[in-house]
């Protein structure tokens, strides 16, 4: 029987497969890929419209949840969202937990027209070069995964590679950790990863000690427009929405629902 939390376990498999990556694709071939990929899009401006941002996931199945989706092509998905009004789609390309693969991303990256995020346990910059190298425009840090010294050293690098790190936290520890690290973008995940239980008022508790600047973003537990509402008023920029939308009879209808109601969250009550 495996120990340790779930966080744990996945970041075991990660490695495993990272090393068995690592021993068949040399760093300077993912770095020429990721010269000749096209330029990286206007993160920002996706994010800090003044409305609240949906950021619209492809996932297949996830360690809480078991299998969700099958998703066939992950491509005409990400279309569907797009066509909905998505600012962002995020790709799960963990493999072993998630079902995702960098193919999903490269194919994602290439269907649409709006910035990707690669959402991953990346605890290498190899994780880097491929997320770019596969189109991504914005890469996800997550700081239960990481200690200080690298979650500052994957900072500069995803910069550098230009890529948008989003630092993902669950604890006003992480949160100061993050904010320390020099996070701009920041997403507060309301799923503990080391025991999957969801609280919708993690984000609530943590954005007021975000300072102004930095954007914000709720992640998981979306199920509709009423939450993005409750995240709005807590003072989110964006929301990260999963398992709702994969699991939905129709993704493009749902995200039309939640870009109307980030579009003017005030108005609504529900
Ligand atoms: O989704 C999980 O069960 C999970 C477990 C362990 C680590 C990460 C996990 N999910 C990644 C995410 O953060 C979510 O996919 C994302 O925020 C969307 O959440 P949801 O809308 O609740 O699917």
């Amino acid at each position: 029987m495996q120990e340790g939390s779930v966080l744990d376990q996945i970041l075991e498999g990660v490695r495993e497969d990272l090393a068995e990556r690592q021993a068949r694709i040399p760093l300077e071939q993912l770095k020429e890929r990721a010269a000749a990929a096209e330029a990286p899009r206007d993160v920002m401006a996706a994010l800090g419209g003044g409305n609240v941002s949906v950021i619209a996931e492809v996932k297949r199945s996830s360690p809480s949840k078991g299998a969700l989706a099958a998703i066939a092509d992950p491509a005409a998905l990400a279309s569907d969202y797009e066509a909905g009004g998505a600012h962002v789609i995020s790709v799960l390309t963990e493999r072993r937990r998630f079902g995702g693969s960098l193919e999903d991303l490269a194919q994602v990256r290439a269907a649409v027209d709006i910035p990707v995020l690669r959402k991953d346990f990346i605890v290498s910059s190899y994780q880097l070069w491929e997320a770019r190298a596969h189109g991504a425009d914005l890469a996800l840090l997550i700081v239960a995964a990481l200690d200080q010294n690298a979650l500052v050293s994957l900072i500069e690098r995803a910069q550098t590679i230009g890529l948008v790190p989003l630092v993902e936290v669950h604890t006003e520890e992480e949160l100061d950790r993050a904010l320390d690290a020099g996070a701009t973008v920041i997403g507060v995940n309301a799923r503990d990863l080391r025991t999957l239980k969801v609280d919708r008022e993690t984000f609530g508790r943590l954005a007021p000690k975000i300072p102004e600047g930095v954007i914000k973003i709720a992640e998981s537990g979306v199920r509709g427009p009423h939450d993005l509402l409750a995240y709005a008023r807590a003072g989110a920029d964006a929301v990260l929405v999963g398992e709702s939308l994969v699991t939905g009879k129709d993704p493009r209808s749902a995200v039309v629902d939640l870009v109307t109601a980030g579009a003017h969250p005030a108005s609504r009550n529900d």
